[in-house]
């Protein structure tokens, strides 16, 4: 899963950052990955059950020293089968010393991954046996020493995707204990590898499926050699339905765990909109590699081998996706959600990284996100072009992959170019920016809504403009805000090239076909007043009070962390007409909201009559599917002054 969305996230992600110093096209800050938005390799999808796979494609199946990872996806007679398991580093378990030693439970930091996962364990466990166990103040024994192979029921799937199972052994059911497998669906008997345990559950390696869920398993569906290994991607062998339904239940449970607000409060959750590519649709990808180790450098040089002597792909460099739940790199040449052109590039990259193997002193990651061609010049100087409709088509369709972090990147979200730097975030799937900026459009001026017709936009946490200027027709004024100075430069250069282009009549009648449909507020020659500023979010009220707050909409678009208190008693104090809150982690988002209007209780109680500003109705709760295949969604939450 994830950009790193920000993907892998990305999102939804413990990243640790590293630079390199070697090769300029390839030095960027290096993640380490515990779970990434889809990376994997690809297969083409076989119409019936299986997976065909050409011999070509065949994934490498290495031992290396012991501790190498061998793929979790075998292959007989060149089908993908969802079996086998990962070969981890023998561990002796140590059994006497941990029976001795009974640890303080230590609980996660609330709405942390772990703290998610923990209340999906807390469900099954049941939390009145977890309570007790926690009242006692003791870390239960395991009942599974790393290695160990189990066979366990699935009971549920966590927001991560990863299942949360139990043993189908009563004797291990002494202690309650849950074991936390990928790849796993919930009714499904699974075999499972234990390799860490951990507070009341062990985490395992996703050995085989012993009895499938029929009604939701289908691993036909697979279309990567490398599913069940990869860490990026957790259901291709599901529905697509399924997958849109799965991540509707994460958003109900989210608003059910964290948001501390009653049943009442929290509406309906809409069904989750999907993306239109489901495949190959990934505009972002980091794969990484480790550098040769000194050992071998050493040796190659007492050898008097050129550094620069690379034969062919040597065993120990694998430049891919982490393993799923390790750090160990897979290697992979191609992945089936990122986009064509991504995919074509990527051959191109690891070959340059085998032939300079021996050259870098530290692992690194490459970076390879799809662009509109920015060599093509925009705004076109309409009197040297001699066909500009030609000119600028080719603008808005040649696609090409950028290799370089330092390079720009140029995206079409409708009517709208963005551009941005190749290191700077945005949106990682393109394919679904219409119909989510859409979307907040609609929420923000529904049909029939008596209240005055939002003037005024607030736009936090806003990256290179993406809903600004997506909703520029419909506002006379909006202000931005963003702490990347880098975006929001682009954020003011992004107004000016779309003021520009909209100025070229060859340009409108392109993009027409792809225009919105409901009147705006503004014409498109006079356009809104729009600033942006850089600063933390909270930093932007100073900037707005003269907003008539009825007539305001505040969008906000955090990181995966959510918004800091200080951000939400300002959104509390001006209270604006509508708050519009889209996220890519629904637990801190339903932590926020649930925050807010319980701040919005406290500060209408608190004040006289003439000071009461109005609550909030959470309207609406709705996920987008922003990374296919993988467990991650994206939340719409929807909030209006009653
Ligand atoms: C999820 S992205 C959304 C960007 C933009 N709305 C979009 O969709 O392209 C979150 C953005 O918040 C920015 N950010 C992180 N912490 C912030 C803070 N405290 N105040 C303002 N912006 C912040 C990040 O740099 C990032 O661009």
């Amino acid at each position: 899963m994830l950009a790193t969305r920000r993907v892998f996230s990305s999102s939804h992600h413990h990243l640790r950052p590293w630079l390199t110093t070697v090769n300029p096209t390839i030095l960027v800050p290096r993640f380490h990955r515990m779970s990434a938005h889809g990376q994997a390799g690809q297969v083409r999808t076989a119409p019936d059950s299986e997976v065909e796979v050409p011999e070509s494609k065949k994934p490498r199946v290495e031992v290396k020293g012991g501790d190498s990872i061998v793929s979790s996806t075998i292959q007989r007679n060149n089908k993908v089968h969802m079996q086998a398991t990962n070969q981890r580093p023998k561990v002796e378990p140590k059994k006497s010393r941990r029976k001795s030693k009974l640890k303080k439970i230590e609980l996660p930091e609330p709405c942390s991954p772990e703290d998610v996962l923990w209340q999906e364990i807390k469900l099954v466990l049941g939390a009145n046996v977890v309570e007790k166990a926690i009242e006692e103040g003791v870390q239960l024994e395991s009942p599974f020493s790393p290695q160990e192979e189990v066979e366990v029921v699935v009971k549920s799937l966590s927001p991560g995707g990863d299942a949360i199972a139990i043993s189908t052994n009563e004797k291990h059911h002494k202690t309650p204990w849950a074991i936390v497998v990928p790849f796993s669906l919930p009714g499904e008997i699974i075999r499972a590898k234990v390799y860490r345990n951990a507070r009341m559950h062990s985490v395992a390696d996703f050995v085989k499926v012993i009895q499938p869920n029929p009604e939701l398993r289908d691993d036909s569906r697979i279309q990567c050699r490398y599913f069940g290994k990869c860490g990026g991607c957790q259901y291709q062998m599901l529905s697509y339905e399924s997958q849109l339904s799965l991540k509707r239940e994460v958003i109900v449970k989210a608003y059910q765990k964290f948001s501390g607000l009653g049943q009442m409060s929290v509406p309906t959750v809409l069904p989750t909109i999907g993306s239109p590519l489901q495949y190959g649709y990934r505009t972002k990808i980091t794969p990484h590699f480790e550098a040769a180790s000194k050992s071998l450098l050493k040796k190659r040089q007492q050898a008097n081998i050129d550094k620069d002597e690379v034969k062919e792909q040597p065993d120990w460099l694998n430049i891919g996706f982490n393993v799923v739940g390790t750090r160990k790199v897979l290697d992979i040449e191609e992945c089936p959600i990122a986009t064509p052109i991504i995919n074509e590039a990527l051959t191109t990259e690891r070959a340059r990284v085998i032939r300079s193997a021996y050259t870098f002193k530290r692992g690194a990651s490459l970076i390879l996100r799809d662009s509109l061609d920015p060599s093509i010049t925009l705004p076109p100087d309409v009197t040297s072009v001699s066909d500009v409709d030609q000119y600028l088509s080719d603008a808005l369709s040649k696609h090409v992959c950028i290799t370089s972090h330092k390079a720009s990147i140029r995206e079409k979200v409708g009517g709208f170019l963005f551009e941005y730097p190749a290191s700077s975030f945005f949106q990682n799937n393109n394919s679904v920016l219409v119909p989510l900026t859409d979307y907040v459009k609609e929420a923000i001026f529904p049909s029939g809504a008596e209240k005055p017709r939002p003037t005024h936009l607030v736009d936090t946490y806003c990256g290179s403009g993406l809903f600004a200027i997506t909703l520029s027709p419909y506002f006379k004024t909006i202000s931005g805000i963003e702490l990347s100075v880098e975006s929001i430069r682009s954020a003011q250069s992004n107004v000016k090239l779309n003021n520009s282009l909209r100025a070229i009549p060859s340009y409108n009648k392109l993009i027409s076909s792809s225009s919105s449909t409901s009147s705006p507020v503004t014409s498109s020659t006079e356009g809104p007043d729009i600033t942006f500023k850089s600063g933390t979010a909270s930093d932007i009220f100073s900037s707005v009070s003269s907003f008539p707050r009825h007539e305001t909409v505040i969008v906000i678009d955090p990181p995966r962390k959510g918004c800091d208190e200080e951000f939400i008693r300002q959104v509390v104090q001006f209270r604006p007409a509508a708050l519009v809150y889209v996220s890519c982690n629904v637990h801190t988002q339903a932590r926020d909201v649930g925050m807010l209007l319980r701040m919005v209780d406290e500060a209408e109680e608190k004040c006289d009559e003439t000071e009461k500003r109005g609550r909030y109705r959470l309207e609406s709760l709705r996920g987008f599917d922003l990374f296919p295949q993988t467990a991650h969604v994206e939340s719409v939450a929807v909030l209006r002054l009653i």
